[in-house]
């Protein structure tokens, strides 16, 4: 039998911050999978190294040790133009904050990744991409003419217009009020549907049962995985874990 390898899987893997007697270990031997085609949440109370696990996961941040396998590329052995590369063509990162520039419409912003990538953006696969998360009709609008849950849209668009194998999400929601949360967490949930790989930091227990599991950090280590739980259940769990 052949086993499909995870969308991303972490042996090992540790990060730490500073030196000496204020090291931080941000991220403390973890190994985990996230697997192909599934929606996981990664959750645990501030400082247990979520945001620095996605950033190993994503290739932004380097390891100090372990491995870290997209498919099966080894992101830790990799050189800098090839992580770039990488990052470019194969994975798509959302923040909280959206990150749109300013200066461009919608659809130059969902057209950027294309252009960074040395390919000429064809308009109707800008247009598609865009149709996609429900703003064909925004495509020649700037960021601050739309509103935030547009913007993250817009965000996600972005980052999906290469057709990433994984989709990272740092606190996609945290910016948004409930309304537009919930159209942003649709729109991940019918991605994930379609086999879209998304790995999700969140604080909220809604958010996470969104996702298809759960993982729960405390102090840059695994504690815990949970899958098809409702809010309550997962908050339930988070609240165990913060005691
Ligand atoms: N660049 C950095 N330099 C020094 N310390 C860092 C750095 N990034 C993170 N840390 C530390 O590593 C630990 C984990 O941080 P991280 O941001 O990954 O946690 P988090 O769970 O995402 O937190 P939050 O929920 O508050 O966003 C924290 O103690 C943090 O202060």
């Amino acid at each position: 039998m052949t086993m499909t390898p995870a969308a991303v899987a972490l042996h090992g893997v540790s990060r730490t911050f500073g030196r000496g007697p204020s090291a931080v270990t941000a991220v403390d031997d973890v190994t985990l999978d996230f697997p192909r085609g599934g929606w996981t949440a990664v959750m645990g109370p501030s400082g247990s190294g979520k945001s620095t696990l996605l950033h190993c996961a994503a290739g932004l941040e380097r390891v100090d040790t372990g491995r870290v396998l997209l498919g099966s590329t080894d992101l830790t052995s990799a050189g800098d133009a090839e992580l770039t590369t990488l990052r470019r063509t194969r994975i798509g990162f959302v923040f909280q904050s959206f990150n749109l520039i300013g200066a461009l419409t919608a659809e130059q912003n969902v057209a950027l990744p294309l252009r960074l990538a040395g390919k000429r953006p064809s308009r109707s696969v800008v247009r598609a991409t865009l149709d996609a998360v429900g703003l064909a009709d925004r495509a020649r609008h700037k960021p601050r003419e739309l509103s935030g849950g547009q913007q993250q849209r817009v965000a996600i668009a972005r980052a999906m217009v290469t057709r990433p194998e994984v989709l990272f999400a740092d606190e996609p929601t945290g910016a948004l009020d409930s309304t537009a949360a919930r159209t942003v967490l649709d729109l991940l949930r019918a991605m994930a549907d379609a086999g879209q790989s998304i790995v999700m930091v969140t604080h909220d227990p809604g958010a996470a049962a969104r996702a298809d599991s759960v993982v729960f950090l405390r102090d840059g280590r695994v504690v815990d995985r949970l899958a098809g739980a409702d809010a309550r259940g997962v908050a339930d769990r988070l609240a165990a874990w913060e005691r």
